[in-house]
């Protein structure tokens, strides 16, 4: 496959000059394994590891690459495998807090131009789940657009449609039904010849679904059934990054069932800006919103401009972010630490020598 129909553009060009100086390929990585990635590139699929020196540099999983980041690798000619060296710059990417104790940064996709937020019309339908995502979006850099699924299942669309839209005011919002493809072709319009798009949202939200429909035949496997599974049926290699027939790249992620917010300062304030117009106008402008005189904030939720349901949203997410924060700067200065003594240590060593 050549490079720009997988999204190849000038600035990537711009970024691996010195990688081609040293004879390597641009490869962009389509699924992630444990510690094998699997990489289009000109010749072909690849199965690739990063080299010991790349592993040895990365503090965080963040240095490592994630599905939809490009690459400099040497191919190994006939066998299908390679050596990634480095990754090129991210313009956008996604990152949630992984599962487990310790709080470290996973990147669900990167390089993302457009990011279809999720949401199915059924009685999952959740605003505040909807806000928190759309932060997420905002931060990540990438554009989102708002998807409602499941159109089919839901007999008060418009009113969903509005509702949506009042919390996200300027963010396109499409309802679709892969049942009836109502709306398939308007969301197809964003993914344009070496665009990259990425489907974000809950499990079950029908994600899969509805990359199939735009992918026009079955090519990821749906209702929980992935290949790997005992019971799943083998279906064509899962990929989580696919070029459409028409052009343009999906980046399907593996849906959340909780969405744990890794940072997000920018887009709150973006996502929020109708809360935070208001706080700008109260008397203090360090005002807690709960019972300072002349706070703007109060106000609006007295006389019913501001739903009381949108500030508590706002209040919990800012909470959530505070306290993120603090544990990543904990967790920085711990690796930190962990650098300094293995630099100590190589040069301890090199001392002993005889
Ligand atoms: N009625 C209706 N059902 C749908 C629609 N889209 C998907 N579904 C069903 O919803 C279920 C979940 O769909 P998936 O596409 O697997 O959902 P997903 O978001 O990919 O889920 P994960 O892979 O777990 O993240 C399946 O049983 C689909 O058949 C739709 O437009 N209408
Ligand atoms: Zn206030």
């Amino acid at each position: 496959m050549d490079l720009i129909t997988l999204g190849w553009n000038e600035a990537f060009a711009k970024a691996f000059e010195p990688y081609a100086a040293k004879g390597h390929q641009a490869g962009r990585v389509y699924l992630e394994h444990k510690h094998l990635y699997r990489v289009y590139t000109e010749q072909g699929d690849v199965l690739a590891e990063v080299t010991g020196r790349l592993r040895h540099e990365a503090i965080g999983r963040g240095d490592f690459p994630a599905v939809g980041d490009w690459v400099a690798l040497t191919v190994r000619e006939g066998e299908g495998r390679a050596t990634i060296h480095g990754i090129l710059p991210r313009f956008s990417k996604f990152s949630r807090k992984t599962a487990g104790q310790v709080t470290e940064e996973q990147i669900v996709a990167a390089n993302v131009d457009t990011v279809f937020l999720v949401n199915a019309l059924n009685q999952d339908f959740n605003l505040r789940r909807i806000e928190r995502y759309l932060l997420l979006a905002w931060e990540s850099g990438a554009r989102p657009v708002i998807v409602l699924s499941k159109a089919d299942l839901c007999a008060g669309v418009e009113q969903a449609a509005a509702e949506v839209e009042a919390i996200a005011p300027g963010v396109p919002v499409h309802a679709v039904s892969s049942l009836s493809l109502e709306g398939v072709l308007e969301l197809a319009a964003y993914v344009t010849a070496g665009r990259t798009a990425a489907l974000l949202g809950s499990s079950g939200a029908g994600k899969s679904t509805l990359i199939n429909r735009m992918f026009g035949s079955e090519i990821m496997a749906t209702g929980g059934i992935r290949e790997g599974d005992d019971k799943g049926k083998h279906t064509t290699t899962h990929r989580e990054l696919v070029v459409l027939p028409q052009g343009g790249l999906l980046i399907d992620t593996p849906g959340m069932r909780e969405l744990q917010l890794w940072e997000g300062t920018e887009g709150l304030e973006t996502s929020f800006r109708d809360v935070e117009e208001l706080a700008e106008s109260c008397r203090f402008h360090d005002c807690s919103h709960r019972k300072e005189p002349g706070c703007a904030v109060q106000e609006a939720l007295q006389d019913g401009t501001l739903d009381q349901a949108r500030f508590d949203s706002y209040v919990k997410l800012q909470k959530e972010l505070a306290y993120q924060l603090r544990k990543e700067d904990k967790a920085l200065q711990l690796a930190e630490k962990d650098k300094w003594k293995k630099i100590h240590q190589a040069a301890k060593s090199q001392r002993n020598r005889p």
